[in-house]
């Protein structure tokens, strides 16, 4: 049997948590070579905090992993001060997550995990990307994908009452809450749920996937009297799927879809803005949560947390996300390579 490609890791912003979260990753799963991954980063930075091993390409990460953390170096021009951001390295941040995307689409990589990076950071420098969800979707745009396109947003959180796991998706990511209503359409929720539909079939394994659409205002504006989005938008889209032989219900009040009981009457739910989802999402479990990446030719995973600058370098940041993040790009791509969607 062919032996597994690695994992790659992108080291997201090095004055964040990012390089100290890296080494604890490894400290923790180091003795797992079916969790061997390459750092795509400054090797020296990475050096400074625990031992190392450079690489030539992601192949050599395999025999290095149990003994030290496999490198691809691609050093910064500039130090980085932890806890102290800086647009100098823009161009080393982007650089990085662009090569774990590539190596991953030449198939010397089977999954791309990303560290955190700081948008404002990147930004400053003229990044045209809301993050790394659209970047993604972009550097990966001109490669076939069997499926219905993204990128869309989950993010997953085991869920112990249920013996199961809480999965939001999101149908507006980071857009001020004055432009969700303008971003919402038939077309991109149509898309939104079945991507998701295909993605736990193909990358969860969930054989008959069951939806719940949020709805958009209080009470899901109980009965068009506190806005009118379920009336003339959301309520026809669910109709609209439901014929196209989507097991969809909704849309429901959010604020009755997160408890325990309503959590086991789907496998995904669809929020219609960042914080309808991310808040119960990390409320439930911040350290278990993991953000994935749907839609796209690649697996992609990442922490749901950020860049903590307030801690970094201080040897206080727990890499619990990460480590599941690692860990859930493994999973996927053990499973895309199994599954179809219908
Ligand atoms: N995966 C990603 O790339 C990702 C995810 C979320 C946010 N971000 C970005 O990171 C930056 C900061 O994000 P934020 O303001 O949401 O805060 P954050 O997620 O970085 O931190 C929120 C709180 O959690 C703590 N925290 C974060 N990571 C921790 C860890 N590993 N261990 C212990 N405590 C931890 C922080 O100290 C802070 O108190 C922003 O630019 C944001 O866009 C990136
Ligand atoms: N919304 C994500 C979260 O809160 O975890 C985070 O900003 C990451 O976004 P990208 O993966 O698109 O950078």
């Amino acid at each position: 049997m062919r032996p597994l490609a690695p994992l790659v890791l992108s080291l997201g912003d090095p004055c964040g948590t990012g390089p100290e979260l890296v080494h604890k990753a490894w400290a923790t799963l180091h003795g797992d070579p079916e969790l061997a991954f390459a750092v795509v980063g400054d090797a020296d930075l990475l050096a400074s905090l625990g031992a190392i091993q450079r690489i030539n390409a992601p192949s050599e990460a395999v025999g290095t992993f149990a003994r030290a953390l496999p490198v691809l170096d691609r050093p910064l021009s500039a130090p980085a001060r932890p806890g102290h951001p800086d647009p100098v390295h823009a161009p080393h941040i982007i650089g990085w997550i662009r090569e774990g995307a590539e190596l991953c689409l030449s198939g010397a990589a089977r999954g791309l995990v990303t560290a955190p990076i700081a948008k404002s950071v990147l930004y400053a420098t003229g990044f045209a990307f809301p993050g790394h969800t659209e970047y993604l979707g972009d550097l990966t745009a001109g490669t076939p994908y069997a499926g219905t396109r993204g990128p869309v947003m989950m993010l997953t959180a085991p869920d112990a009452a249920n013996d199961s796991a809480l999965r939001v998706v999101l149908a507006t990511i980071h857009v001020p809450l004055s432009e969700v209503k303008a971003h919402l359409s038939a077309d991109s929720l149509r898309a939104l749920a079945h991507a998701t539909h295909e993605a736990l079939i193909r990358d969860f394994g969930v054989t008959a996937p069951r939806l719940m659409l949020a709805g958009l205002n209080p009470h899901a504006g109980e009965d068009g009297t506190i806005g009118r989005e379920e009336v003339d938008l959301l309520r026809p889209l669910v109709e609209a799927l439901r014929d196209e032989g989507l097991n969809i219900s909704g849309p429901l009040p959010a604020d009755t879809l997160f408890h325990a009981e309503a959590r086991r009457t789907y496998d995904a739910v669809l929020c219609l803005y960042h914080d309808q989802g991310l808040i119960p999402l990390k409320t439930l479990d911040f350290w278990g949560g993991v953000n994935i990446t749907l839609g796209l030719p690649i697996v992609r995973t990442s922490p749901d947390h950020g860049t903590g600058f307030g801690i970094a370098g201080k040897g206080v940041a727990r890499p619990d996300s990460l480590i599941n993040a690692i860990r859930a790009a493994h999973d996927l791509s053990l499973n895309r390579t199994h599954a179809t969607p219908e």
